[in-house]
């Protein structure tokens, strides 16, 4: 009887666009293929910056829709998507409201509001949560009260659209640990912080570990949309929990950096650290697979480069805004890429200009000019927090691995590896995608831990090395050390 291939499907979910992605283990090699691609985004509506749900439920549809005409009638599918933001659903497991983006601006200025009453010590020692004023903490603090009353469930978007196709809910633990009310030394819900934001534990459905079996899609809408017979499978289904375990690991103590909408740069630790300097420099423990946490902080990351693109009517693609860059020479200006002021700004070319007018540098004009400075003090700010991470940790990282879109661009790979005197390791672009079917597959039996899906990830995907080039960027960084001290 010919064996059957298993045929694993990651449905993940970003910012800035979604994918159904689909694996096959053949010849000891992961065969991946992108089924089908969607844009992703928020638009303002009743108030607020909101997601549409509705259309990311029917895009996940129509690509299972197609791996069903592709001739394949039975699949594994995990989810995952972007951190803190959710649904709230009332007793007949009915949505109240569209959910609202993080960066809507309801939440500016709540963690003031939040802290003055707890303080951000008790909530860091307890959480060992990064504090940005989206979390779901601030969310559920300034959220319609109202509507807190009529709420049966609060889930998190990849559960939901998990619960829109199963009809079961869960809380999956990667995710869960965004909101900053996760307690790490009980793994439940702290509820002295739920109290302060007038939501009861029992509002939450079960937490559950990545690698948890969902259930099947409901066989009424596998029959209406004529798709394969699918088991869900709960996956680290915060992407950058899935982009970690899709890290391929190189190096002898690496660490990584999930580059796309937001950059996000760590290490995985098998304990928490949320000791005094990992407080002061807001680092975060969000936990990871298997009983790890993903030791990170958030840098705007690749957001700015979106934005620019946009505003230039996206007259250039992402490739061609790189290679306008490289026609540039880097550090003409230094600017603070973490600065709030680029968190949602009407303009982002107008913001950065501004900036730079306000710190009296060389205003970036062209698209070039525009790019490169983002990538420039991307690749500083990176480098800055490659230190930072020495020094909290107490061990000099040697190696650092680059995934997610923005290990596609070589420019700023060249410029991280020079500026943080480390080898970097670009790739695999889509390593949150891989990372979702590596937890399928251990759920399922086809590998047996992430040490050795890590393995097979090194072996089927392309990753190209960049080492430090000997040149005057160590003074840069000093430079743009004591820039950002006072900027
Ligand atoms: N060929 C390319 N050349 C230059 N930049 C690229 C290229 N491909 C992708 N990128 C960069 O990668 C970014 C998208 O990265 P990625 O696909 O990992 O993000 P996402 O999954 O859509 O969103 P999120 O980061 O929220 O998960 C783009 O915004 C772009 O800046
Ligand atoms: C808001 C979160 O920090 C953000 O979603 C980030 O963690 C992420 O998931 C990037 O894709
Ligand atoms: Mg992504």
């Amino acid at each position: 009887m010919l064996l059957m291939t298993k045929v694993f499907v990651a449905v993940d979910i970003g910012a800035s666009s979604g994918r159904l992605m689909l694996a096959k283990l053949e010849n000891n090699q992961l065969q991946l293929q992108e089924v089908h691609r969607f844009k992703n985004g928020f638009t303002y509506s009743q108030g607020h910056d909101r997601w549409n749900i509705d259309n990311l439920i029917n895009e996940i549809l129509i690509g299972l829709k197609k791996i069903k005409q592709a001739g394949y009638d039975q699949v594994t599918l995990g989810i995952d998507t972007w951190a803190v933001d959710y649904v709230l659903v009332d007793k007949k497991g009915n949505r109240l409201q569209d959910p609202v983006a993080y960066r809507d601006a309801r939440t500016q200025g709540s963690i003031k509001k939040l802290t003055s009453q707890l303080s951000k010590e008790y909530i860091y020692k307890k959480t060992g949560i990064q504090f940005l004023d989206f979390n779901t903490l601030y969310q559920l603090y300034v959220e319609d009260k109202n509507l807190l009353a009529r709420t049966d469930k609060i889930m998190m978007i990849p559960d939901y659209l998990g619960y829109i196709l199963t009809g079961k809910a869960v809380t999956e633990v990667t995710n869960a640990s965004t909101t900053q009310m996760l307690s790490l030394r009980e793994g439940l819900f702290d509820d002295h912080l739920l109290e302060k934001v007038n939501v009861k534990s029992s509002q939450f459905p079960k937490l559950v570990e990545a690698g948890t079996i969902l259930g099947q899609i409901k066989g009424s809408l596998v029959e209406q949309y004529n798709l394969p017979a699918t088991e869900v499978i709960t996956v680290a289904t915060h992407d950058t929990a899935s982009a970690v375990v899709g890290t391929p690991g190189l190096g002898q103590r690496w660490a990584y950096l999930s580059s796309g909408t937001w950059s996000l740069i760590g290490t995985e630790l098998n304990v928490p650290e949320n000791g005094k300097q990992a407080f002061e420099q807001n680092y975060t423990n969000e936990w990871g697979a298997y009983g790890t946490y993903r030791f990170l902080k958030n840098i705007m990351g690749l957001w700015i480069i979106q934005n620019i693109k946009h505003e230039l009517d996206d007259r250039y693609s992402f490739a061609e805004l790189a290679e306008l860059a490289g026609q540039e020479v880097p550090f003409q200006q230094l600017i603070n890429v973490n600065d709030e002021r680029f968190q949602n700004p009407k303009n982002m070319i107008k913001e950065l200009q501004a900036y730079c007018r306000e710190t009296r540098q060389k205003v970036p004009q062209t698209p070039g000019e525009l790019a490169m400075a983002v990538y420039a003090n991307l690749a500083l700010y990176y480098a800055n927090e490659l230190e930072v991470l020495d020094h909290i940790l107490n061990y000099r990282i040697d190696t650092l691995n680059i995934v997610g879109g923005g290990s596609n661009v070589t420019l700023l790979n060249q410029l991280t590896a020079t500026l943080s005197d480390v080898d970097v390791y670009a790739g695999p672009s889509k390593a949150t995608a891989i990372g979702n079917i590596i937890v399928q597959m251990i759920t399922k039996g086809e590998i047996l831990n992430v040490y050795l899906g890590r393995q097979l990830i090194a072996n089927s995907f392309p990753i190209k090395k960049f080492v430090p080039q000997k040149d005057q960027s160590t003074q840069v960084l000093k430079h743009y050390q004591r820039f950002i001290a006072e900027h």
